[in-house]
């Protein structure tokens, strides 16, 4: 199984009657172990629910949804948040990182809220990977934006998930720390981990390799990916390997024409 995330016939819609609204239709899809994906699309086109629906945030209205091998639509509430806690990682625009708190201690707060204790070399090796082992101690206020977002992806790091959901992680940066954190997050790609002996490890000889499926507007960003696949109205339109920024926003300007 060389798959972190398939896709088989995903499809939603939200409401129903006269209101429904098509977010994605009948989505075939395949996310290797060790990729880098990024989901692009004219505004609406459903990138959103595509992350939210692959990543067990949100429910198929049909098809299936496989992480790790595993088909995840038809798990319990109990079992979602449990495939969360240790199968993904997710990270957004926003940090969401608890002010009163030091670095350390926001990369093990979903742990601990989960009633795990993670082990104080775990979570330093988290904040290694993204390049602050030296910040450890610090607080959000005393880091700059782009190292705030670092540890918020170390927090995503901690429990060493299968697959990294990314929902415009730049959003909030300046270029040149949007550059920074996707160099961070192209180096992760593909980087095999010691699954922590506490948490259980997703097959694989207790190492993880982390895949990333990220969403974004921007060609710049997306070009960090190895792979970008565009959607429109639902559907999967087309797809870039090896993409460069201009070949991205070439391809973006003719969807938005041919609408
Ligand atoms: N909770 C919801 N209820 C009803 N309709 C929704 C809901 N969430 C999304 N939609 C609709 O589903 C479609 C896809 O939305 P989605 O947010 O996935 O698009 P997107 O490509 O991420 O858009 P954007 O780039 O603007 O963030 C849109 O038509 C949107 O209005």
């Amino acid at each position: 199984m060389d798959d972190a995330v398939r896709l088989e016939s995903l499809t939603k819609t939200y409401g129903s009657g006269d209101s429904a609204v098509t977010a994605l239709r009948e989505i075939d899809l395949s996310f290797p172990r060790g990729s880098f994906t990024a989901i692009m699309g004219p505004s609406g086109s459903g990138k959103s629910t595509l992350l939210q629906c692959a990543a067990g945030l949100d429910r198929p209205t049909s098809g299936r949804v496989f992480i790790d091998g595993k088909d995840i639509v038809g798990l319990n509430e109990t079992q979602l948040t449990e495939l969360r806690r240790e199968t993904t990682g997710f990270i957004f625009q926003a940090f969401n990182l608890l002010p009163s708190l030091t670095a350390e201690q926001n990369v093990a707060l979903p742990m601990r809220l989960a009633g795990r204790k993670p082990k104080r070399r775990t979570v330093q090796e988290a904040l290694a990977q993204v390049g602050l082992e030296n910040k450890a101690g610090s607080r959000p206020s005393q880091l700059s934006g782009g190292q705030q977002q670092r540890v918020a992806i170390a927090r995503a790091l901690v429990a060493r998930p299968a697959v990294l959901f990314a929902d415009e992680p730049t959003g909030a940066l300046d270029l040149t720390t949007g550059r920074e954190l996707l160099d961070t997050l192209r180096q992760l790609a593909g980087a095999s981990v010691q699954a922590p002996a506490l948490v259980p490890a997703p097959g694989h000889g207790g190492r993880v390799t982390t895949t990333i499926v990220m969403v974004t507007h921007d060609p710049n960003v997306a070009a960090y990916a190895d792979r970008v696949l565009f959607l429109a109205d639902g559907s999967l339109v087309g797809e870039l390997r090896s993409p460069t920024a201009e070949a991205v926003a070439a391809r973006m300007t003719a969807l938005a024409v041919s609408r």
